[in-house]
């Protein structure tokens, strides 16, 4: 059977990936092989998705001719690239394309790794598990049209995607690939919020995630600027502009800022 498709680390990003590429019919179960060392985690995927599987990474390098992708943790990628030293990847009939979605390690790595081999870089992030994900992506030197076009058919499974320079993924990562955790922290804070205030703990956590589902929606579909929603929600001498000033008080706008910058430099440190 011809693999088209291989995942290096089945882990959440990993299988967020697959399971979209498979529910979507963009690779077929029987297409696709999954090399990750955790034996409970190649059994879960094996019987979820009814991928091929393997312990060895360079059986999927050896058997798969589309895409390998590479989802292990940055920490892992020297580990990885030296495992791949002994292999021959060039002088296989089809080099396949790498995508990496590694924080941090530039393409200037990955091409040190895989010689002479297409290599694209992308920051996806995980609502690409319900197909709301956006992704970042950039190409290395060796790619042509056909890889990028790869690429977006890839990533368009889980949502968005965005062409950036690579200079600014490190950027990327710091908002749109670290985000939905700062989302997360914004939501279950709103929840606290109204339990504080004497709501029941189910109420509040329903309220406060529609509010930002809805707010994200309403942002997204009109195109309006978040200063214009902001003014309309804001009555004067009102009960938002009151929770407004403790906001501005606490420092909100510069925590996120500041989130985002501290994310980008340790992705920048991740990829040195
Ligand atoms: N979690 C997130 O929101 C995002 C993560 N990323 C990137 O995706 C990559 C993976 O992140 P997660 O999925 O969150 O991590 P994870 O820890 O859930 O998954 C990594 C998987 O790789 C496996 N693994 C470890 N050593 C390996 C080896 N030598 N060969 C093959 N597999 C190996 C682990 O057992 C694990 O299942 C990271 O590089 C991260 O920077 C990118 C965008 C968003
Ligand atoms: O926290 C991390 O390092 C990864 C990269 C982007 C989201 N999670």
């Amino acid at each position: 059977m011809t693999m088209k498709f291989g995942l290096i680390g089945g882990g959440v990003m990993g299988e967020a990936l697959l399971s979209r590429l498979i529910a979507r019919g963009i690779y077929q179960s029987s297409e696709v092989i999954v090399s990750e060392p955790l034996s409970s985690r190649l059994d879960f995927l094996k019987q979820q998705y009814d991928v091929a599987v393997t312990t060895d990474n360079s059986e999927v390098f050896t058997q798969v001719k589309e895409v390998v992708f590479l989802a292990v943790k940055p920490q892992v990628f020297s580990a990885i690239a030296q495992e791949l030293a002994d292999i021959d990847i060039l002088n296989k009939e089809h080099s396949p394309l790498i995508i990496s979605i590694l924080a941090g390690v530039p393409l200037s790595q990955l091409e040190a790794a895989f010689v002479q081999l297409p290599v694209i870089r992308a920051m996806p992030n995980t609502p690409a598990t319900v197909g709301a994900g956006i992704t970042a992506i950039c190409s290395g030197a060796y790619t042509n049209a056909k890889h990028q076009q790869i690429a977006q058919r890839v990533f368009s499974a889980v949502g968005e995607v965005v062409e950036v320079s690579e200079t600014l993924m490190d950027a990327v990562t710091g908002l749109s690939g670290s985000g939905p955790a700062y989302v997360a922290l914004l939501v279950e804070a709103l929840a606290d919020g109204g339990v504080s205030a004497g709501l029941p703990r189910a109420i509040a956590n329903q309220l406060a995630l529609q509010t930002v589902l809805g707010t994200a929606k309403l942002l997204h579909e009109t195109k309006m600027h978040p200063a214009e929603l902001k003014d309309r929600v804001t009555s004067p001498g009102g009960t938002t502009i009151a929770g407004i000033a403790k906001l501005e008080q606490a420092g909100f706008r510069s925590a996120l800022i500041e989130a985002v910058k501290a994310a980008t430099e340790r992705s920048q440190e991740l990829g040195k």
